[in-house]
Parts: C-alpha cells; sequence; structure tokens
C-alpha cells in the first residue's frame, strides 16, 4: 500500500491516491506517509531551522517529490490526518464565467461547496427515515430542498436570459409546436441548465419520491422543466389540467405575502390548495388522473414557480 519515497511512479501514484482517499472516508486517524502532494501543513521550526528547512532539490525529481525524499532522509516525517477539518481543495477546471451566477454550475466538480450554498440543511433532516415528510393535501408532499440563494439565482438567471414564453398554444420549442396548457415560461435547457437540473433531479428529488411514494422507483427522467412567471397584467393562474408526468415538482422559488399576493396551487377531488409556499420548499404531487390541478390566481406582484414533470 505505501510506496516508497521517491520510487512512486505516476500511475501507481494515481491508483495509491485513490485508495489512500477510499481509506481517509472511512477512518479517522494519522498516517505517516511518503510523499504528499497539494497542500502541507509544516511546524514553523522546521521551516526556521536552516538543516530541516524544505529543499526542493533531489536528483531530477519533481520539486514535490524531491521535497518529500529529503525530508525523509532528514528524519522529518510527513502525516496525513483527518483528524480534524483543515478545509478542502477546490477544483477549478471546470468554472463557466458566461452567466450571471456561474456557481451555480459547480454541482459536479465543486458538489461539497454546491450543496453548502445551494441545497438547504433541513433537506437532510426531510430525507431521514425518521422524519414524517409533510402531506399537504392528499399524496401532495412538501418538502425543504434549495436554499433561498438558490431561488434568488435561478429567478434572477431566468431574467438575465429573458426568453419568457408568450403564454400560448403555439410553442415552436416542444416537439409538437403545440402547447395545451401553457404557461408563461423558461425552459432549463434555454437557461443551458437542463443537464444540471437533470443531475438534481438524480441526486436530491429521487430519493424523496422513493422515501413516500414507497414502493416506486423513480427513472428521474424530465424532458419538461421550466420556471413559470404568473402576473395580474398577463398569465395569472393556470386552469385545471393534468400533468405529463408520473409525479411533480412544483419549487416555490419567491414568497407569498411579500412579492406576491394570491397564487398557490388547488387539488380539485380534493378541495384542497397549498397556499402559504416557502421558498426552497417544493410540492411533490402524482402528476395525473388522482391530481386534477390548477393554479390560483396571482392577484399581485410576480409569482415564480420552477416545475418538473418527472417520469412523463
Ligand atoms: O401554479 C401552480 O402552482 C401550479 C403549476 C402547475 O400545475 C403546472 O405548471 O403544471
Ligand atoms: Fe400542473
Amino acid at each position: 500500500m505505501v510506496v516508497g519515497g521517491g520510487e512512486v511512479r505516476s500511475c501507481h501514484h494515481i491508483v495509491t491516491h485513490r485508495l489512500l482517499q477510499v481509506i481517509y472516508e472511512v477512518l479517522r486517524g494519522i498516517w505517516n506517509v511518503p510523499y504528499i502532494t497539494g497542500v502541507y501543513v509544516i511546524k514553523k521550526n522546521i521551516l526556521e531551522n536552516t538543516e530541516t528547512r524544505p529543499n526542493y532539490i533531489y536528483r531530477l525529481y519533481d520539486a514535490d517529490m524531491a521535497m518529500a525524499t529529503n525530508m525523509r532522509n532528514k528524519g522529518v516525517f510527513m502525516y496525513v490526518s483527518n483528524l480534524e477539518d483543515y478545509g478542502h481543495l477546490i477544483e477549478p477546471e471546470y468554472f463557466p464565467t458566461k452567466y450571471l451566477h456561474n456557481d451555480m454550475w459547480q454541482m459536479k466538480a465543486n458538489k461539497k461547496d454546491w450543496e453548502h450554498r445551494y441545497i438547504s440543511p433541513l433537506y437532510w433532516k426531510a430525507l431521514g427515515p425518521s422524519f414524517l415528510n409533510q402531506m399537504p393535501c392528499p399524496d401532495v408532499y412538501w418538502f425543504p430542498i434549495f436554499t433561498t440563494r438558490f431561488c434568488k439565482e435561478l429567478v434572477e438567471q431566468a431574467n438575465d436570459n429573458g426568453g419568457w414564453s408568450s403564454g400560448g398554444n403555439k410553442d415552436p420549442r416542444l416537439a409538437g409546436g403545440y402547447e395545451n396548457v401553457p404557461t408563461v415560461d423558461i425552459h432549463m435547457n434555454q437557461m443551458e441548465f437542463e443537464q444540471e437540473w437533470l443531475w438534481i433531479l438524480r441526486h436530491y428529488v429521487k430519493p424523496l419520491a422513493e422515501k413516500v411514494y414507497l414502493g416506486y422507483d423513480s427513472d428521474a427522467r424530465a424532458i419538461m422543466n421550466f420556471i413559470v412567471r404568473y402576473r395580474p397584467t398577463e398569465q395569472s393562474f393556470l386552469r385545471p389540467h393534468h400533468d405529463s408526468s408520473t409525479y411533480t415538482i412544483n419549487v416555490a422559488l419567491n414568497r407569498p405575502h411579500i412579492d406576491y399576493e394570491g397564487g398557490g396551487a388547488h387539488f380539485i377531488r380534493y378541495n384542497c390548495s397549498v397556499v402559504d409556499t416557502k421558498v426552497g420548499w417544493a410540492l411533490m404531487h402524482p402528476g395525473r388522473l388522482t391530481h386534477y390541478h390548477e393554479g390560483l390566481r396571482t392577484t399581485n406582484g410576480t409569482r415564480y414557480i420552477m416545475v418538473s414533470f418527472i417520469d412523463p
């Protein structure tokens, strides 16, 4: 497992590095290792002492290999420790610069930071097997998923893009060119956020769906992923309809009574409405038959929601 300092060839190094990562994720401790790259925490007296000060030259080795070898030869050992959290490295290779909120695109490259920014701390609680999830209407569940920041940035990103549809039945964005129940909306593919959104569905939404709809295995597939805006002066409500989904998520992106008045979802068979929605919380409901539903009228301001028709 531990390869002698200075004898490590690069392919070994990659395999060893990955194995060590796995071990470090499972175990806690301190390990004496021959070679470390990237980040070092060095005792001040080691740096001050001219005998032990790091030296980066040894034969024709790369600087980090030379340093590791020289330190070991001087009897200054290096350790990997995960007893304390000193922080983490960021992956700088993929970072777009063309969007308004580029951080939103970082879920794959820098998952830890992305989750910290955009996934609500309550989400992890809601996912827990012993947590009883809210059901405001029959088979309609209500989950905290996103932070306020996520919702704010998603709306700003949509408005920055500006490709809102007219809300008419003719919709050139769709394969058939026709939308039976049109909304004033913007699709995730218009925002170049479709693959990212599908990743979010697979990683965060699917486990919630499988928790509450016991025995259902969700593919977390979705073709229709869009932000809707309702305004009294344009489209202000959505007539009763079914969704083309097995289940739908409907995320509140802004605040009732502050950013807008009215709004909410009404489930007709149960005569049950969800009106006091919370930013970053998603409604999840079956898409068809039992859950014929409508969007209630927004009477003031602009109401924004994010909708996905999952497993169509
Ligand atoms: O306004 C709502 O909350 C309902 C939205 C909806 O049903 C839809 O977009 O399919
Ligand atoms: Fe709907």
